[in-house]
């Protein structure tokens, strides 16, 4: 088996080839069984039917469907996040705490809930960018983060940890006096980035967290993910309609067509033998992932984007 290395933070692939590598011994952090979701209105949507999937420790599971699948709405249930009329209907959700305990995510509400967000499982949303407060500096969004789930640090243990933040995600510590307005959008989703990640989150969800952004600056930031996954281990589900993305950075597949998963498996198999008719529709459907050309899907080469910088 090919020895892993740390991508090179500037050139080369998103990741390495022998990805699915870091799955073997690793334990489950995540799991949803039978999880079964409906939007309660006239006539009822079954968004997500009878779901059930294993995220483990340090994984990056992509969630692949096409617009409208239910990838949405099962990243909100797996995190609590969902609002009427949606309704968890059945099903389980176990969160594998670090320290061996195991937490029944349905089951949670109030303080519980709120220390589970953020604390165990954080997201990145769909243009979160957007959603940082216009009239807040950097560090004053960062440092309510860190005041509200750690009360007991200081007013200078928050200012260093928010400066160790953004230097993990490539922005100069300086930024945190800027307001929203000041920053580029690939900055300021690098800033949403930092504060997911503020209380080491064992789970970040990330919802087409680039889509905005130009292919550079999306490239450069989905380096500065992977990068920090290999350093923190966290796990990810990444949600993108993007499927060359998601064979280039992820360990396995989910493929999510009207509600259910129809295919879960590695990058690797998804890309060589996929078995499901709808998931070869859809690996058919990018015209990058077939004939020759395919072959810079898992390797990186071709793409043009080997000059780009760290931060953009
Ligand atoms: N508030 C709502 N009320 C009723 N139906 C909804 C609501 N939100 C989503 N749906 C429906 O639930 C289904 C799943 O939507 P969801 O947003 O989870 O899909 P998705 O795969 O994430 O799509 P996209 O990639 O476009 O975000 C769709 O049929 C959608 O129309």
């Amino acid at each position: 088996m090919t020895a892993i290395t740390a991508p090179d933070a500037t050139t080369g692939p998103l990741t390495s080839d022998a990805h699915g590598a870091y799955l073997v011994g690793k334990e489950p952090v995540l799991t949803a069984r039978g999880v079964s979701i409906d939007y309660e209105v006239e006539p009822v949507v079954h968004a997500v039917k009878d779901v059930s999937l294993t995220l483990h420790r340090g994984e990056i599971l992509g969630l692949a469907g096409e617009s409208g699948c239910g990838k949405t709405t099962l990243a909100y249930g797996l995190n609590r996040l969902l609002k009427p009329p949606a309704l968890l209907t059945s099903g389980a959700v176990t969160f594998h705490d670090q320290g061996g305990e195991d937490i029944d995510v349905v089951a949670l509400s109030g303080d519980a809930l709120r220390a589970f967000r953020w604390d165990k499982v954080s997201m990145v949303f769909q243009g979160a960018m957007n959603s940082l407060n216009p009239v807040i500096s950097v560090r004053d969004q960062i440092g309510d983060v860190l005041k509200t789930h750690r009360p007991g640090m200081s007013r200078a243990q928050r200012a260093v940890r928010s400066a160790e933040l953004l230097e993990l995600v490539g922005v100069d510590p300086v930024r945190l006096d800027s307001y929203a307005h000041e920053l580029s959008g690939g900055m300021r989703q690098r800033v949403m980035i930092a504060m997911a990640l503020a209380l080491n989150p064992q789970v970040m969800i990330m919802d087409e967290p680039t889509t905005a952004l130009d292919v550079v600056v999306q490239r450069g930031i989905l380096r500065e993910i992977m990068r920090l996954r290999e350093q923190l281990e966290f796990a990810v589900v990444f949600i993108t309609h993007d499927l060359p993305l998601l064979l280039e950075i992820s360990d396995r597949i989910a493929v999510m067509l009207r509600g259910e998963i129809v295919e879960l498996d590695t990058a690797e198999s998804i890309f060589q033998s996929a078995q499901h008719p709808y998931t070869r529709r859809l690996l058919g459907s990018f015209p990058s992932l077939t004939g020759d050309r395919g072959s810079f899907v898992r390797t990186g080469e071709g793409t043009g984007e080997h000059q780009e910088g760290p931060h953009a």
